[in-house]
């Protein structure tokens, strides 16, 4: 018997870490997501993208259990997860962080990273990930400093800072660069691919383009609730589904 050669957009199985089929989520009349399949294998970047109102903040919350698929399953570790409570997600190992920055004002970094923490262990270790954590994401100076007096970028560092304090395998993250020059940008790709690095698989939704072609290895379109396009950066640019969705004009970057 002869294997099939395994080709970069068919993972073998057992790499694969998150699984999602053929989602779809009904908002009234709208099908926001409409059959939305992807697979992503253990440590990979891969970058979602797509015009504003395309459903990719849909697709992220069902994957999260923010929003309850209408159709569809998904899975984390080989485990059905599909519309499970976003806890229970998240103490799988599958957590996200939000478009706009949540953070409470008034707490300092070190109890907003001891919070998320408390996911997973009790007080007294939740204080030393919080610690640990600080380190990680750069912001171990400001431990004490409450959330309100961090810079934007700090803010962002912070953002993926508590989803990284839940100990995850995966992370969502929802257009982190938001708001951000493309210095503090920088910062944060830098920051993501440590993490990758360290062992974090990412799923990216981010309208920066220049961002999603330097850090995915993989970019999947999706477009009216439905995924149009997949493939390398380099591949997907030059697809002509994708330039004719953007028309063109964003893909002049690459
Ligand atoms: N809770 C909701 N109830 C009804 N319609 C919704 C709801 N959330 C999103 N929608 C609609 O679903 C569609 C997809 O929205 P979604 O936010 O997922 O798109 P998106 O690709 O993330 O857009 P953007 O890039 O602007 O964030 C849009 O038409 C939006 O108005």
């Amino acid at each position: 018997m002869t294997l099939a050669p395994q080709t970069d957009l068919a993972p073998a199985a057992a790499d694969v870490i998150l699984s999602a089929r053929d989602i779809a989520v009904q908002f009234g009349g709208l099908r926001a997501v409409d059959g939305v399949s992807l697979d992503v294998r253990r440590g990979e970047v891969v970058g979602v993208i797509g015009p504003n109102g395309a459903g990719k903040t849909t697709f992220f919350q069902v994957l999260s259990g923010f929003v309850r698929a209408s159709a569809g399953e998904v899975r984390f570790l080989g485990d059905p997860i599909t519309n499970l409570p976003p806890e229970a997600i998240c103490r799988r190992g599958l957590t996200r962080t939000f478009q706009i920055v949540e953070v409470f004002p008034s707490l300092t970094v070190r109890e907003t990273l001891t919070a998320a923490a408390l996911v997973h262990q009790p007080m007294a270790a939740a204080r030393r990930v919080a610690e640990e954590t600080a380190a990680l994401v750069r912001l171990k100076d400001k431990l004490d400093l409450t959330c309100r007096q961090l810079t934007l970028p700090d803010q962002k560092a912070l953002e993926i800072g508590k989803a990284v304090a839940t100990r995850p395998q995966m992370i969502l993250l929802d257009e982190v660069m938001a708001g951000l020059r493309p210095s503090e940008a920088e910062e944060v790709v830098a920051l993501i691919r440590r993490l990758r690095d360290g062992g974090i698989t990412f799923l990216v939704v981010e309208h920066l383009m220049e961002v999603i072609m330097s850090i995915s290895d993989r970019v999947v379109v999706i477009g009216a609730g439905r995924k149009i396009a997949e493939g390398p950066p380099d591949e997907v640019v030059r697809n002509p589904k994708v330039v004719e969705i953007y028309l063109g004009e964003e893909f002049e970057l690459a």
